[in-house]
């Protein structure tokens, strides 16, 4: 395919040491020696790929000198989009490298669109399409776990399996029309739906594989979304601040003092959480306060982990009781803070409310009990406990929503089959389930949604 050079930023914008302007396409070297001069007067057309050079970027209208950089050169098909590469490192700051951008602007580059060098990438089958969406999931991830999962996917990880379940399903399918063009095999359903109940079984399993690691992949994607609540002035904010080990929320003692959610993602012992303090639930003539309560509501109806926060120094409520009602049938663990002050709570009825859930006691004045309560989070994740290196993440929804589309089509091909289903019939269900999986990798999607994807993409990417 030959498409017209482009042209980005691609490095943040702001003030850093060296920032890069990043040009693909067939002009991108005749572009950038139009703007670039080498001391010794190189020629950028005769050097050598992957090879950088040293030298002065001058307009050729007004022979002004505008920057001095580095600037690489990676001639195609061996560089990120297959096409020829140049990549002019200037000094950092916005006026710099929106000068050496114009430039190159000028000279004939179309400013690039977002995610418009890893869409080439794509579209010149350097990568397929979930392979992009893994260079966007890396950018955004927020934990080691979460990097690990993308750079796995960009590898092609993901992409493998779904090549090998298409491939099956392609294989029944080719063997249907075999078993049809010869009139010797009498009994086509006898010799093709045995086959075809395996291979599709085996896709089945697969998928189920797969989607087993979907929630954890979400979670290891966005962090488990965990909502600490409990009743005003309990210890709330204390402890988003003694799990971040930093002071981002205000603690005082008066109660109402977080009036607007905080969210926080934090790493604790490798399980990523998305940490929201949230503002004391309680009845409220405080406008503001009111705001804030209702938020806290919604927050608790969304989180996958929830920490009730009670304190050891005063007596249950009725408030302390309509939370542990609100809360049933979910995932939550129990927090007995203010250890240091004298015991007013009644621990047995709390564990009774508590039910199977733990029930962790602190005291986060002096920093104690956080160690158990981290374990406590830990343990929950882990149960029945996978490891993010050996398997196949999902986390991406798009593809989760299709795995479950694909799902559901090679079961109704299942249960056709064994119905004895005319295989002319169930070979529908096969195909669909086929394209089903091929729009995962972007071998079967329709173009607008691949501009959709990709639009989604950082400028410069
Ligand atoms: N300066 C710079 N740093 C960067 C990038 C970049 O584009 N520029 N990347 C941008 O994301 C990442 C590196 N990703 C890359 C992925 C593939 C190829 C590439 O050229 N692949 C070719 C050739 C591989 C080879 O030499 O064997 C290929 O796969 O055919 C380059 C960078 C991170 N660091
Ligand atoms: N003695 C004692 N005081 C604590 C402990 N943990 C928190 N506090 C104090 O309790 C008060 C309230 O703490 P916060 O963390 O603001 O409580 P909160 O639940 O976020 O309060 P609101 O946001 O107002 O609902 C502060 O004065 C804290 O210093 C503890 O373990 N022991
Ligand atoms: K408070
Ligand atoms: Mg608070």
């Amino acid at each position: 395919m030959e498409f017209d050079t482009i042209a980005a930023i691609s490095t943040p914008l702001g003030e850093g040491a060296i920032a890069i302007v990043r040009l693909s396409g067939p002009q991108a070297i005749p572009i950038a020696n139009k703007v670039f001069h080498s001391p010794n007067g190189k020629d950028l057309q005769n050097q050598a790929s992957h090879t950088i050079h040293y030298g002065h970027l001058v307009d050729p209208k007004t022979e002004e000198v505008v920057e001095e950089v580095m600037l690489s050169l990676m001639k195609g098909p061996k560089t990120f989009t297959r096409e020829d590469v140049v990549e002019i490192n200037c000094h950092g700051g916005l006026v710099s490298v929106n000068r050496v951008l114009q430039l190159v602007l000028i000279n004939g580059a179309r400013l690039a669109e977002p995610g418009e060098f890893t869409k080439r990438a794509f579209l010149n089958g350097r990568i397929d399409l979930s392979q992009a969406e893994a260079v966007m999931d890396l950018i955004r991830a927020k934990t080691d776990k979460a990097m690990n999962v993308a750079l796995g996917q960009m590898d092609g990880r993901l992409s493998r399996l779904i090549k090998s379940l298409r491939q099956a399903l392609l294989e029944t399918l080719a063997q249907v029309e075999v078993n049809i063009d010869y009139p010797e095999y009498d009994d086509v359903e006898e010799m093709t739906l045995p086959l075809m109940i395996e291979k599709c079984t085996w896709v089945r399993d697969e998928i189920d594989k797969l989607l087993v690691t979907s929630s954890q992949g979400k979670i290891l994607r966005e962090g488990l979304s965990t909502a600490i609540i409990g009743r005003p002035n309990v210890g709330k904010s204390s402890l988003l601040n003694s799990l971040i080990q930093e002071n981002k929320a205000i603690v005082t003692d008066i109660a109402g003092t977080t009036r607007d959610i905080i969210e926080e993602y934090v790493n604790v012992r490798g399980v990523p959480l998305k940490l929201v303090d949230t503002a004391g639930i309680r009845e409220t003539e405080d406008i503001v306060e009111r705001i804030g309560v209702e938020k806290s509501r919604q927050v608790l109806n969304e989180a996958d982990l929830i920490l009730l926060v009670l304190n050891n120094a005063e007596q249950l409520t009725e408030e302390d009781r309509k939370l542990f009602e609100a809360i049933q049938g979910m995932d939550f663990i129990v927090i007995i803070n203010k250890t240091d002050l004298p015991t007013s709570i009644d621990s047995n009825e709390v564990q009774q409310l508590a039910g199977d859930k733990r029930v962790v006691t602190t005291s986060l004045l002096q920093e104690e009990g956080v160690d158990e309560l981290e374990e406590a989070i830990a343990s929950l994740f882990f149960e029945g406990s996978i490891e993010a290196s050996d398997l196949t993440y999902v986390s991406n929804a798009r593809h989760i929503s299709l795995l479950h589309l694909a799902k559901a089509t090679v079961t109704d091909a299942i249960d056709a089959a064994h119905a004895n289903v005319p295989v002319d019939i169930i070979q529908i269900d096969v195909t669909r389930t086929w394209e089903i999986l091929g729009e995962i990798t972007g071998d079967t999607v329709e173009e607008s949604l691949i501009d959709q994807l990709f639009s989604q993409f950082c400028l410069g990417k």
